[in-house]
């Protein structure tokens, strides 16, 4: 599909989409918890439709009512020998140790861009917990075989965190006891604040956190599980990012929907604004953003890296060079981000170099009307996307349809905003 993007002032009220960071990880929670758990502002995203679909083969049961989703279960009991991600990082490292709490052979596929990022991961440490575990090289698809035994274990955490979110689901499910996970270099360290607020939240054992090093399990019963759980899932920062650099680059928006409390890592957007001297205001219902002189900012997204393609849309109409740390997170996302970014704005004419860790961008020169591809990369279509509102023509989105991924509303919602 594509999506032509004309020039135009955003204007209006616009609420952001669930963070499918939160969604998918009360999949999960309420699947560990069991009983019954009823999810309110629910996503609808690609990869929270895996993650439903996920937890349904390994046994819950889910129904819609209303606007909220309802998950009933009984712990990790599968209907299923299979499990699908879909295109989901998140959900094949998550879900993997969580299938290997079971004790019978679990299949674990998915598609498109999943089958090319890495999963050596489990290779090394599942076996390590009695789980046996083959893949193809490291790679979809994943055979397990559990049930995973908690032990004190040291891993790396260097290319995902992805993977200690998913054993500290598992540990939890499996009531683990005076056991600690050590982990090295972890990378995206607040992804983990959320996974832990999560399992809070759903009264999961939840492990003391030292310096994000060492999560340490001390049982304690927790009792009955809680019966009809409510949980709202908050508003995603991560695709709210897009609508907030869209109003700064050429707008008068309020957006909705974003916890200035919230743990999710992309909250770290409004640091990289703050530099830029936008006229913001942020409040606890609201956050108001309008077109204003931008100066260029430098920012680590070491642990936001998903921060990456909003920010380089607001550095290209930034004066002066931007900087953002921490490329190297980027090789092993949806496609190899800082490649892409860099392919696709410098179609627009803007200058994106590479050097070592660090993205500069040479900002405040015109943006060009382009043919762009998001690479099948959803967050590379909406960043595109959000650089043609002050172009000097139309972007043609091409693979428009890879914001499904996240924030299938994203089209739409952009619309109403040139026309309001
Ligand atoms: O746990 C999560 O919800 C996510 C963690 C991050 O991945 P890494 O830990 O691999 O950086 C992020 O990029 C991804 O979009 C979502
Ligand atoms: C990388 C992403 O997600 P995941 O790793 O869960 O596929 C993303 O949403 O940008």
């Amino acid at each position: 599909m594509k999506v032509i993007v004309k020039p135009s002032t955003v204007s209006g009220t616009i609420t952001a989409p669930a963070s499918k960071s939160a969604m998918q990880r009360a999949c999960a929670a309420s699947l560990i918890k069991g009983g019954e758990t009823v999810l309110h502002n629910p996503g609808i995203s690609a990869d929270d439709m895996a993650a439903l679909d996920i937890i349904q083969q390994l046994g819950a049961t889910v129904m819609q009512q209303d606007d909220t989703v309802i998950i009933t279960s009984n712990g990790v009991n599968p209907v299923s020998q299979t499990i699908n991600c879909g295109e989901s990082g998140l959900s094949v490292r998550m879900f993997t140790p969580i299938a290997s709490l079971y004790k019978n052979v679990i299949f674990i596929n998915g598609h498109g861009s999943l089958t090319k990022r890495p999963l050596h991961f489990f290779n090394e440490v599942l076996p390590q917990l009695d789980v046996q575990c083959k893949s193809n090289n490291g790679y979809l698809p994943l055979e397990v075989k559990g049930p995973l035994q908690p032990k004190d274990i040291e891993v790396d955490g260097s290319l995902s965190s992805q993977f200690l979110t998913g054993l500290l689901m598992a540990f939890a499910g499996a009531s683990a006891n005076n056991v600690t996970i050590k982990v090295n270099n972890l990378a995206s360290k607040p992804y983990i604040d959320l996974t832990l607020q999560v399992m809070k939240d759903f009264g999961l054992q939840v492990p003391s956190n030292e310096n994000y090093e060492r999560f340490h399990f001390s049982y304690k019963s927790n009792g009955k599980p809680t019966d009809s759980l409510h949980y709202t899932v908050e508003g995603d920062w991560s695709g709210g990012a897009f609508l907030l650099v869209a109003g700064a680059i050429n707008g008068n928006i309020e957006v909705r929907g974003l916890d200035v409390y919230s743990s999710q890592a992309d909250k770290a957007v409004l640091q990289a604004l703050m530099q830029t001297g936008v006229i913001m205001s942020v409040e606890v219902e609201k956050i108001t953003i309008q077109k204003s002189k931008l100066k260029a900012f430098h920012f680590n997204a070491t642990d936001c890296p998903d921060l990456f393609p909003p920010l380089v849309a607001l550095a290209a109409y930034c004066e002066g060079t931007s900087v953002i740390e921490g490329v190297n997170r980027l090789a092993h996302k949806e496609s190899n981000r800082g490649l892409t970014l860099q392919e696709e704005f410098g179609k627009m004419g803007v200058e994106v170099v590479l050097q070592d860790n660090l993205m500069i961008i040479k900002g405040g020169e015109p943006v060009n009307g382009a043919v762009v591809s998001s690479h099948g990369d959803h967050r590379i279509a909406m960043a595109c996307a959000v650089a043609a509102l002050k172009a000097e023509s139309e972007v043609h989105v091409e693979g428009a349809e890879a914001v499904n991924k996240s924030y299938p509303a994203f089209w739409s919602h952009l619309e109403q905003l040139q026309k309001s």
